[in-house]
């Protein structure tokens, strides 16, 4: 849904963006995770071309926008919805004001804005609220009109700068639940950038670590989390350095399965379990224990059989 390639950004000395590919696909909800200055908003304004790239392509819906002309990337730009962190909502117009405002530019006549605008902020749990202003809303509250102002023009796509960091905890759990609801339910198709792992861990499918204007590591959370020396999963799942000989074992979905157990009745083999810890992640339990073991060596092949990931410091 979204291939960026070879994007580079140079602002002064610095490269924004060192080179980066993206591969965002149909129906995922996509995480950018980095920390302050990695480049992530820089590579969100040039996937809508906010930014024009120095160099590299992007294509949306199978459109290469790097090629468009001015008048053809606003039209572009109408199936690609976008939400910020500070909501970017005109206290000058009403809740029903801000979310016509897309639908007035797009040319829609009155009678089916109102119709639109209505069934928007139903579906984002505002229904009723379209005649009050911005202010009168909580901070989640004034995000929903964002989304729902986003979704005006039926985008295949909606980008998200950091929705969530000016919301507290409770509230970010709200507009996650609906970030996934809206994925769900339309298919939406979602990249946000955070540099909250929490945001990653609640509702992504897929990640890119980005430092320093590179993507340091990509893939599905499923995918990484089975990947030998994952950052992802490092720092998920922070476990102190490994001593030569220490293990460290990553079960996916077998938490109904005994498996240590197994293994020292097995292998008559004794395991001193050192740290770990279990995380719900991309709709699967995942838990990531450091021992050492001593015993018969087929146990980690035993292990390896089951299905998890087996790794041992040297
Ligand atoms: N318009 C600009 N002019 C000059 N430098 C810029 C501009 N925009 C970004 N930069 C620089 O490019 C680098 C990447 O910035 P960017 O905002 O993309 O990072 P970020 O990961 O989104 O960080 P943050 O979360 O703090 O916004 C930073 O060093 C930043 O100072």
């Amino acid at each position: 849904m979204i291939q960026a390639s070879g994007l580079r950004k140079q602002y002064g000395e610095t490269a924004a963006l060192d080179g980066v590919d993206l591969h965002v696909r149909k129906g995922e909800i996509f995480g950018v995770l980095g920390q302050s200055g990695a480049g992530k908003s820089t590579l969100l304004r040039c996937v809508n071309l906010l930014e024009r790239p120095d160099a590299g392509t992007v294509t949306v819906d199978g459109q290469d926008l790097t090629r468009l002309g001015n008048r053809e990337l606003n039209q572009a730009r109408q199936r690609i919805g976008m939400i910020h962190q500070h909501f970017a909502l005109l206290s000058s117009r009403t809740v029903a004001g801000n979310v016509a405002f897309p639908l007035e530019v797009m040319g829609v006549p009155r009678a089916e804005r109102e119709r639109r605008v209505a069934e928007l902020l139903d579906l984002v749990g505002l229904g009723g609220r379209g005649n009050d202003r911005p202010r009168q809303l909580s901070g989640g509250q004034k995000q929903r009109v964002g989304i729902a102002r986003a979704l005006a023009g039926n985008p295949a796509v909606l980008l998200s700068d950091e929705a969530t960091s000016a919301l507290d905890p409770a509230t970010t759990d709200s507009i996650l639940a609906l970030l996934k609801r809206l994925n769900t339910e339309l298919g939406l198709t979602i990249l946000l950038i955070t540099h909250e792992m929490n945001v990653v861990k609640a509702v992504c499918d897929s990640v890119a670590i980005m430092s320093g204007g590179r993507i340091e590591e990509s893939g599905t959370i499923a995918g990484l989390i089975r990947t030998p020396g994952s950052r992802l999963t490092r720092e998920i799942f922070p476990l102190p350095a490994p001593s030569p000989g220490d293990i460290t074992l990553t079960f996916t979905g077998h938490a109904d399965e005994p498996v240590i157990s197994e293994v020292v009745r097995k292998f008559d083999a004794d395991i001193n379990v050192l740290g770990g810890a279990i995380e719900d992640l991309a709709g699967s339990r995942v838990g990531r224990l450091r021992v050492t073991l001593s015993g018969d060596p087929a146990a980690l092949t035993y292990l390896r059989d089951k299905g998890l990931l087996v790794e041992v410091a040297s």
